[in-house]
């Protein structure tokens, strides 16, 4: 593998029952890279997450992390390894408090503990004692990310984390997930919000039925109004 790369996935396949829907996905994530996978609805980027962290089990291909074949390693020992999921519909323990979400992520390795939680995300050492239930969606979300952290990920893998939420919310976790990624974190992310994307990313792949379609770096891809159109449906926006 490349010294640079901390993830590389090659030739990823994936199928539900007897539906093919990842037919040889290949990409990399480099160290402190934030990478977006970009697509439309159905493409299978969220199988392409839930394959690299273990949630679904690949039925090809090779998922190598830090130079190891984690594909097919149940989800724990994945996430053992540093490759932490945050999935789409955040997975916050309603009946727990926010400090008791937090601590069930805690390993002791980990440099983010909760007072290094409550530095970035200061809504969260508010609402320290409210269960997890009676969070907003943002506050939900910014909750998931750091239980992710405090497990010590080298790589943070996120599913569409501002859908649904005010702008307001959405500009306070941009600048948090650039804090996360100073902080040497790499990140696979999958949103559909494009302006969160490209105001994040270093480079982004396009899937479409299961395939890598294009790959291009930020600044390329900004200004590539056909690609946008073409794969994304929002190029002239
Ligand atoms: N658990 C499942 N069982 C069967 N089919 C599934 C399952 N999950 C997803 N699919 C199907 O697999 C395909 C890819 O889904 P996936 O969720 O990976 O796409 P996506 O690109 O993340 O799209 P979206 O943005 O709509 O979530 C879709 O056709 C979807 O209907």
């Amino acid at each position: 593998m490349s010294a640079a790369n901390i993830l590389e996935v090659e030739g990823l396949h994936a199928h539900y029952g007897k539906s093919h829907v990842l037919q040889g996905v290949s990409m990399t994530v480099g160290e402190a890279e934030l990478v977006t996978l970009l697509g439309r609805n159905g493409a299978g980027k969220s199988t392409t997450l839930k394959s690299i962290a273990g949630a679904v089990t690949p039925t090809g291909g090779r998922v190598r992390f830090q130079g190891a074949d984690i594909a097919g390693l149940p989800p724990h020992r994945i996430a053992t390894r540093g490759v932490c999921l945050v999935p789409e519909h955040r997975g916050v323990f309603k009946l727990l408090t926010v400090e008791e979400n937090l601590l069930l992520g805690q390993r002791r390795d980990s440099p983010w503990q909760l007072g290094d939680i409550y530095r970035i995300f200061p809504r969260l050492k508010e609402r320290r004692r409210n269960g997890g239930g009676q969070l907003s969606g943002g506050e939900q979300q910014m909750l998931a990310i750091g239980r992710a952290l405090m497990n010590h990920p080298r790589l943070l893998i996120l599913d569409e984390p501002v859908e649904g939420l005010a702008p307001v919310i959405v500009e306070e976790i941009v600048a948090q997930l650039k804090s996360i990624k100073a902080a040497g974190v790499a990140i696979l992310l999958v949103e559909q919000n494009l302006e969160v994307c490209v105001q994040l990313a270093d480079r982004h792949y396009i899937l479409e039925q299961g395939v890598i379609v294009h790959e291009a770096g930020n600044t390329a891809f900004m200004a590539d109004h056909d690609v946008k159109d073409r794969y994304l449906g929002v190029g002239l926006a």
